[in-house]
């Protein structure tokens, strides 16, 4: 799914207008119907709703939810609040309209004016300023902002399009913005709704289909995008009738040391349940026992030091040794002897195949920025936010961070994703991705080395850097989706993604026709 800029869901607005048999004023409605058949679905008609309207489009869409909602029996009213002097044509249509059918249900507040004190258990509806939002609010605009967001904790706010004052494209640290509980959003996300930073503002998204043009969006491309189980299942090569362990790769995995052999067999044992034809783990001696005890389908090399790795380079030291391994995932639990750190610029010295480089190895990366240089181009590295910061250095807000990761993608001809709520995955072309699965459960030690074990897997078996993220992010998350299913977000733990993930490849497989 394409997300589009303020701007591009402008000119998609007009273009369905211009193109298809749809009037302005019939997209509003549409727009309208939508949500309010959401807030009829959520809150009964026994719920006030006070209705915040602005001078655009936004408050058109609110004056029209309230005529709708007055239809269904709601004792909704709507508050025009005249932040500007001039209305848009499709907010006076819509007034006219109110006013025609329900006379008492439109209130004009002015410039300065103060607002209505809203009913105990009343639903506050933020239709203020959408996606026409030109500068950060401020003034009486920001005061109202600041007044309804005092109100959250007695009444939900549900904002329309987007949360008042919140900039669709740009960051808003530091601006003021209507902290809504669930923000009703039309036909697209907002890059600003997967921003960590806006959490608090966007609550839960529901994107409405309002059918704009499928011609615009089919033609206009877009830098920011959202996976979804179409595309992964594109992607998914479901096995042949004739493999055998050699059609799926071998690869090697570099992970462990003591008191840290826990991530190297999460990160074994997804790497196997995702398919891999071989897996080589290189581990120190401390490690050697427990994972051949916790992940038998896996062979070892021993390193000759006890309690952290130091000789891994020997594996790919010739050109004929290194052919050995379709890929080589590296990091999960790895620790940072100066030992290690030698051992991993060798490799990199050695090795060009696209490889996983997560945890210490890229804290090693970190330390060593000159190392960065050396990494195969389309390998895919897995930070999480504090690595991302000791990598590329820290940002001012979120929107920043997301140009750092791509021009260093770009730049270095590296996949790099960025953890978090919304996975980012950056890609070399600058394009970035974001994922959806996943749940809070997934917070948990060991997570981040199940996913560098899928990644893993997955290069091995022969997905492309781009293809193998895109899979891989989606499937860690689904599968962590399943467990919480099962067991609760509480309750689940690393492990249980791994044990999930025959669940995930389930969903994956297209439905079986003959
Ligand atoms: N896209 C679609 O397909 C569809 C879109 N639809 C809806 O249209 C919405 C976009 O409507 P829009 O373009 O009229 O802009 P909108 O957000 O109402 O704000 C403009 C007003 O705000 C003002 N203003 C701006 N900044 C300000 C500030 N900081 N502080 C104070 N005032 C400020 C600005 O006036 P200004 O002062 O700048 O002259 C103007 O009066 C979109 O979010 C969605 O809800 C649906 O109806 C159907 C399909
Ligand atoms: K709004």
């Amino acid at each position: 799914m394409k997300i589009f800029t303020a701007q591009q869901i402008r000119e998609a607005d007009a273009y369905t207008i211009a193109n298809t048999p749809i009037s302005s004023l019939d997209l509003m409605e549409k727009a309208a119907i939508a949500c309010t058949a959401w807030i009829c679905r959520h809150y009964n008609e026994y719920t006030p709703v006070y209705i915040f309207c602005g001078m655009g489009n936004n408050g058109g869409d609110g004056l029209a939810i309230t005529r709708l909602l007055r239809n269904r029996g709601y004792e909704a009213h709507a508050y025009v609040l005249h932040h500007s002097s001039t209305a848009s044509a499709d907010h006076t249509a819509n007034r006219q309209a109110l006013q025609q059918q329900y006379p008492g249900a439109v209130h004009d507040i002015a410039e300065n004016g103060l607002l209505p004190r809203p009913d105990a258990h009343a639903l506050i509806v933020d239709a203020i300023l959408g996606t026409g939002l030109s500068r950060p609010a401020e003034g009486w605009t920001a005061n109202i902002i600041h007044q309804l967001n005092d109100l959250k904790a007695e009444h939900d706010i549900v904002a329309i399009d987007i949360p008042s004052g919140l900039q669709a494209d740009a960051s808003s640290v530091n601006t003021p913005v209507i902290k809504a509980d669930h923000t009703l959003s039309f036909e697209f996300y907002k890059l600003a709704f997967l921003l960590p930073e806006n959490a608090a503002a966007v609550g839960e998204i529901c994107i409405l289909t309002i059918d704009l043009s499928p011609e615009y969006i089919a033609q206009t491309t877009s830098r920011f995008n959202i996976t979804d189980i179409q595309q992964v299942r594109g992607i998914y090569r479901p096995r042949k009738a004739f493999s055998h362990k050699g059609t799926f790769g071998h690869a090697l995995l570099i992970a462990g040391s003591e008191g840290k052999t826990g991530a190297a067999v999460l990160s074994a044992k997804a790497c196997l349940r995702t398919g891999v034809g071989l897996l080589t783990c290189h581990i120190p001696k401390c490690g050697y026992e427990i994972i051949q005890i916790a992940a038998p389908g896996a062979m070892c090399f021993i390193d000759e030091q006890k309690d952290h790795s130091s000789s891994f380079h020997n594996h790919v030291s010739t050109p004929e040794a290194a052919a050995r391994f379709k890929t080589i995932g590296i990091g999960p639990g790895l620790g940072t002897a100066a030992g290690t750190c030698w051992a991993l610029e060798k490799l990199l010295d050695h090795y060009r195949q696209p490889m996983v480089l997560d945890a210490d190895a890229l804290n090693i990366l970190s330390s060593n920025p000159t190392l960065l240089n050396k990494v195969p181009h389309g390998s895919i590295l897995t930070p999480h936010p504090k690595e991302f910061e000791r990598l590329f250095g820290r940002t001012a807000n979120d929107v920043e961070r997301l140009q750092i990761l791509s021009g260093n993608a770009v730049k270095r001809q590296l996949n790099i994703l960025l953890k978090g709520r919304y996975t980012a995955m950056a890609f070399t072309d600058g394009s970035i991705w974001f994922n959806t699965t996943g749940n809070p459960g997934m917070a948990t030690g060991g997570s981040g080395d199940v996913l560098t074990g899928i990644l893993t897997s997955l290069l091995a078996q022969g997905y492309n850097s781009r293809d193998a993220m895109l899979m891989g992010v989606y499937l860690h998350g689904l599968s962590g989706d399943y467990a919480a299913a099962e067991l609760s977000e509480e309750a689940m733990i690393a492990e249980d993604i791994v044990e999930f993930l025959g669940r995930g490849f389930q969903h994956l497989r297209k439905p079986h026709t003959c």
